[in-house]
């Protein structure tokens, strides 16, 4: 127990409510399933309540007025965090960036689209010192337009803003960003024990040739992307471009898109270490009370203007850093540089025979100046030859270098919003970008009676209900809430890569699609493939229903489109394939996964409850969508049936489960000793987990089948609506 929290614990006559962690079932049994991670921002934690709607808040704000707003309050030094050379430009960019560059391409989490820098752990980050003062600084401006305005979109547009006082066109902005309310529980930041352990030490994300873990991003705990004295703090810029280039394509940027977004960075603002790092104070989360939320604060030496000391190390990278100017490759690629210490003892490179007028200004007096410096990253851009020859091209065509930093400044920070659909404002770029997934609209509709008669059709083409069903969950499974990418929509399942992923069992994808398609030529309206997809999952689940007793209408919503394969990034779209899928009971070949993973990090990215997922495993089951038509999992003699019996016999004493392979079970009679079906691991830890069977013993109950049927359709429509957001 740390000395703050006095009331719990210790004391003999209060014992009140476990107000502190440390006890949890978590630590008691760290294996069990985290099914924390499902039911995370719930209404409960949200203060705006159930009925707030961000985009309705968002259409009543004046966006100019917040614009003109910020830009003042560039140029408006406070006393108690003054502005260097008068300008928060710096700051704000570097807010903006560090929140957007948590974002990772393979599970799409992290990201600049949920305000999370408001929470530990990411406030405290060492990366993110003295960022708490960049949004303290934008309080006023947060509290005037209050709920119409996040703070993950005030803190996005504030980075624009920056830009464009400095003199920098941008590409754009869109709002839309919903805040969180507390920290995400589902993301993984590493394992590691200490912030900024070097990599080898207790829990290292590397392995091997400098393997870093995925899915992170960082090569450090704690830090956003490199490490800017070295890898592990020793200067060699070819070690950190091997980093960089690691990091930055771990958020889909390439070489090109790296080299304009520091150097883009580092024309702006300044580092800072102008003192000794010991004299600050605890990061946000440990500092004391009376602190408000702030960490880093410095009580011994004066600690703000030009005695800021935040990464430790020293100086402006370019002459005039608050103008956008080709200053940062003219000193870079113009001098050479050599390795010094800044005040502060970190490593940083300064130019050898500097001419004077080259010099910065102090932050706070004019007619001092000092040494321009790089980091080891920025000297990777002089030292890697790709890199070299980018930053080349760069310096001699600054017209080029403004352009595609627009566009890649413009990536960064609205890539995890999600498909343009998702965009608030007036200013939405117009054009479509290849990492927005674009997917064309579509201009007819169908009613009611256009529906059934397609269901009907699609019914009497000879294909399976398991069939059905599998074509349009896969089509629908590789959406992921993270990033919003995948989906139904697009109907991507018919181009590459998707079509060849063992996941989607290629063989009888085609089988299915080539019906489909032969239906869809013979319709009156041009209906979409991605339509037809999972409207014939739709009707294979509504007659299983109605096999089962339960008379329903599936609701279905048409509208998606077929994307082509222009429109699609091939490369990017790898990082959707599944490599394993508990509720079709399969795992890629050779790929090791726990049932955990299987179970809960798909749920959690497809935005499923717990409940949810146990209706979904219940019927998925039953229809007999297990992979390849594998027999393991459906305890049922009545595939294709919407009937409870997973559950019934799942908890049924009168039979036993027999383990038969690694995570294989025959399921056995006790009595005869007969083998009546098989199971597997994941389908067990629906009997097992003490939460998990709670949930399977309401499904297995006699008064809930109908509610089973109505709760597996329920999640049936949100898995296929879930990038639906023109619905929303
Ligand atoms: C290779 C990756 C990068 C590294 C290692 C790196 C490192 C750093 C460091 C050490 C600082 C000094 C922080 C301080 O002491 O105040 C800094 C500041 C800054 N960085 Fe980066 N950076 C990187 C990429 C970027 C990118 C991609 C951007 C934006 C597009 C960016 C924008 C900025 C800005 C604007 C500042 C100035 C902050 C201020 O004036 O207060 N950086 N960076």
């Amino acid at each position: 127990m740390d000395k703050k929290s006095p009331a719990t614990g210790k004391c003999p006559i209060m014992h009140g409510g476990n107000t502190a962690n440390g006890n949890s079932n978590m630590d008691w049994w760290p294996n069990n399933l985290n099914l924390d991670i499902l039911h995370q921002h719930d209404r409960k934690t949200n203060p705006l309540g159930d009925d707030f709607n961000y985009a309705e808040a968002f259409k009543k704000l004046d966006l100019d007025a917040v614009k003109n707003d910020l830009k003042a309050l560039m140029t408006q030094s406070q006393d108690w965090w003054p502005a260097d050379w008068g300008h928060y430009g710096g700051l704000m960019i570097r807010m903006a960036w560090h929140s957007a560059g948590t974002y990772r391409i393979a599970d799409g989490r992290g990201g600049a689209g949920t305000g999370n820098q408001r929470f530990a752990p990411i406030n405290s980050w060492p990366d993110n010192a003295n960022l708490d003062k960049a949004r303290r600084l934008l309080w006023p401006i947060k509290k005037k337009y209050g709920n119409s305005l996040s703070w993950a979109d005030l803190i996005i547009l504030a980075g624009n803003m920056a830009y464009e006082s400095m003199g920098f066109k941008t590409f754009g902005f869109a709002g839309g960003r919903e805040d969180i309310w507390h920290p995400e529980k589902d993301t993984y930041w590493g394992s590691e024990k200490e912030w900024l352990a070097k990599s080898g030490s207790e829990g290292s994300r590397y392995s091997g040739e400098r393997d870093l873990e995925n899915p992170l991003a960082a090569v450090m705990m704690g830090l956003i992307y490199v490490n800017p004295e070295g890898v592990d703090g020793n200067p060699d810029p070819l070690k950190t471009a091997h980093d960089m280039r690691i990091t930055f394509a771990r958020m889909a940027m390439n070489d090109e898109e790296t080299v304009a977004l520091t150097a883009g960075g580092h024309t702006v603002g300044k580092c800072h270490g102008n003192g000794r790092a010991e004299n600050l104070g605890p990061e946000p989360e440990a500092a004391d009370v009376e602190e408000q939320g702030l960490g880093w604060n410095n009580h011994k030496t004066r600690g703000i203007g030009r005695d800021t000391v935040t990464s430790g190390i020293e100086g402006a990278w370019t002459t005039h850093p608050t103008q956008w100017d080709n200053g940062y490759f003219e000193l870079l690629l113009n001098y050479d540089w050599e390795l010094k210490k800044s005040p502060a003892g970190a490593w940083q490179w300064e130019p050898i025979n500097i001419k004077e007028e080259h010099k910065p200004a102090d932050v706070e007096d004019p007619s001092i100046r000092h040494n321009p410096i790089m980091t080891d990253a920025d000297m990777a851009l002089k030292m890697d030859p790709e890199y070299r020859k980018i930053s080349e091209r760069f310096y001699n065509d600054p017209a080029y270098f403004d352009d595609v930093f627009a566009r890649a400044w413009f990536k960064l920070t609205h890539r995890d919003l999600g498909p343009k659909a998702r965009y608030l404002g007036t200013d939405v770029p117009a054009e479509d970008l290849i990492w927005q997934d674009p997917v064309p609209a579509v201009s007819y509709t169908l009613n009611d009676a256009e529906i059934t008669d397609i269901k009907n059709t699609i019914l009497a083409s000879g294909l399976s209900v398991a069939e059905l069903v599998a074509t349009a969950w896969d089509s629908a499974r590789t959406f992921r809430g993270s990033d919003k990418r995948g989906g139904a929509n697009g109907s991507r399942i018919r181009l590459a890569p998707q079509k060849d992923w063992e996941g989607n069992e290629p063989e009888r994808l085609q089988k299915v699609l080539k019906v489909l398609e032969g239906i869809q030529a013979k319709l009156a309206k041009p209906v979409s493939m991605a339509d037809l997809i999972v409207l014939a999952g739709t009707a294979a689940v509504e007659k299983a229903a109605n096999d089962a007793g339960v008379n329903v209408t599936v609701p279905f919503a048409p509208g998606r489109g077929d994307a082509t394969a222009e429109m699609t990034d091939v490369e990017s779209f790898e990082v959707l394939e599944p490599l394993h899928d508990g509720f079709r009971n399969w795992v890629k070949k050779d790929y090791v996964v726990t049932p955990e993973e299987m179970l809960l990090d798909r749920t959690q990215l497809m935005g499923l409850t717990a409940p949810e997922m146990t209706a979904l495993i219940g019927g998925m089951r039953v229809l007999g969508t297990n992979h390849g038509g594998t027999q393991h999992g459906i305890f049922t003699d009545r595939v294709g049936v919407l009937s409870n019996d997973f559950f019934v016999n799942l908890t049924d004493m009168n039979y036993r489960w027999e383990p038969t392979g690694k995570n294989t079970y025959n399921i056995v009679e006790r009595n005869s000793g007969k083998t009546r079906w098989t199971a597997t691991r994941v389908d067990l830890v629906f009997g097992s987990n003490s939460i998990l069977r709670s949930y399977a013993e309401v499904y297995a109950q006699d008064d809930n089948r109908a509610k089973f049927v109505h709760d597996f359709i329920n999640a049936w429509v949100k898995v296929m609506n879930a990038d639906r957001f023109d619905l929303k």
